[in-house]
């Protein structure tokens, strides 16, 4: 084991409440807004091939008509409450909200650069409505912070020459500085979403983002902070140089879903997932291969059946409206999660054996299960392993509990749930309530 003074401060899962609840959300919503919903992925008719909110990069639009999109933000239909109510009815138990991507553009009024929607047509902060918006649905808010910041002066992608070091210098007290303004203007947050650390200038910097992690968590006990935010000494990110996650939740679950429980480590984790492959900001053209509700129904399932959080992205259009494909979306899971949300929320990794027809959750401190099943086999026959010593109590569908399902066993182990309709055309939760064999 190395000695390492900037490498994980913990092994092990967070024990307290805070994390217990985050640990228990299940679904959440991401929001990515900001300039880049303005152009919404094309400039003077062209389409920009990459990601909408990083359209700044593209050559297609000169980088300073990108950053005087500041002078046309003036979103006539933001309303904060819609889109707390539409996480709402998707059954979102957190929202993680840009409040500024790599572009630097921030939605809330920094008193540390001009770059702000203060100075915007706006004029307003979008952060405050946003966040009283989701705490009064009792949705709990995660702020998206990207470090990497595109109209700093400051920032360098690497640190090769005493100007270099200067400049970055400033930029890290910069950022410094909008850390600590942000958790003091938004004390409900409950945690921070990191992005844009991936360059050598930020991860060159273990002790000062070491430190400030530190003091971001002084100034509020139990925020919740993730492993993309520093790097070791030795430039390990994400993990230490002792393999160790460093930060509350590994961020490493961006467009994709662990296969199997040994990938997570024993870690909290959560996933980030895009709607179309991979457009985060909005995109005009919705276009590509758009995820279906069953499917995305199906990547919260396996994503609660390995014990981490599955968070669905959302960009809202420039003038701050919600698109109506994703408000459908919304509405459709949200649907399913209201006969459905018992096999999802506060529910954990079940220990068993992954089989054909779907995923296994446990509800956390009980021995019940759910079976989220997206497969019928065509016998109708859903197989169960137990572990020793266990056997299936009673079972039966989560939307009609009164009606029995006929267990079977096949030997000491292992058992047939004998499904009485193999049409159901949606997924649906079979409960099983274990018993300790006699
Ligand atoms: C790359 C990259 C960024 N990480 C995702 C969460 C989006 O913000 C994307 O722009």
């Amino acid at each position: 084991k190395l000695q390492l003074k900037h490498g994980s401060h913990r092994v092990g899962k967070r024990t307290d409440a805070v994390m217990a609840k985050w640990r228990g959300y299940g679904l959440g919503q991401f929001i990515h807004w900001g300039l880049y919903a303005i152009p919404g992925g094309e400039w003077n008719g062209k389409q920009y091939n990459g990601a909408a909110e990083w359209i700044r990069s593209w050559n297609g639009i000169p980088k300073s008509t990108y950053d005087s999109l500041i002078y046309k933000f003036n979103p006539v239909n933001f309303n904060a409450e819609e889109w707390a109510a539409t996480a709402k009815q998707m059954g979102a138990k957190y929202v993680t909200i840009t409040t500024k991507h790599h572009d630097g553009f921030c939605l809330w009024p920094s008193k540390y650069t001009n770059y702000t929607v203060a100075n915007s047509p706006w004029k307003k902060d979008i952060m405050k409505p946003l966040i009283d918006a989701y705490d009064k649905q009792g949705i709990d808010v995660i702020l998206y912070f990207s470090v990497m910041d595109w109209n700093h002066p400051g920032w360098r992608y690497d640190i090769k020459t005493k100007e270099d070091s200067i400049a970055f210098e400033g930029f890290k007290q910069f950022t410094r500085n909008q850390l600590l303004e942000l958790l003091t203007l938004y004390p409900t947050a409950k945690g921070l979403w990191f992005d844009g650390t991936w360059d050598k200038s930020w991860v060159k910097q273990a002790a000062f983002a070491d430190e400030l992690e530190t003091e971001m968590r002084k100034l509020r006990p139990g925020l919740i902070i993730g492993s993309r935010f520093r790097a070791d000494e030795n430039g390990k990110r994400h993990f230490d140089s002792n393999g160790v996650l460093m930060g509350d939740y590994e961020q490493g679950w961006e467009r994709k879903i662990p296969n199997k429980i040994e990938d997570v480590h024993g870690n909290d984790w959560d996933c980030v997932m895009t709607v179309p492959e991979n457009q985060w900001g909005y995109n005009k053209a919705w276009k590509g291969h758009i995820k279906t509700t069953n499917e995305l129904l199906e990547m919260t399932a396996k994503c609660v059946s390995l014990g981490g959080n599955f968070v669905l992205n959302f960009g809202p259009q420039g003038d701050g409206a919600i698109r109506k494909e994703e408000k459908q979306l919304a509405a459709q899971i949200g649907d399913w999660m209201k006969t459905n949300n018992e096999a999802i929320y506060n529910c954990e990794y079940a220990g068993l054996e992954k089989q054909d027809w779907g995923y296994f959750t446990k509800k956390t401190g009980s021995d019940k299960l759910y079976m989220i099943v997206f497969n019928v086999p065509v016998s109708g026959a859903l197989k169960v392993k137990l572990p020793a010593n266990t056997s299936i109590g009673k079972s039966y569908l989560l939307a009609q509990p009164a009606q029995l399902l006929n267990t079977e066993e096949i030997s000491g182990t292992e058992y047939f749930i004998h499904l009485k309709n193999t049409a159901a055309g949606k997924p649906f939760v079979v409960v099983l309530e274990p018993n300790a064999k006699k």
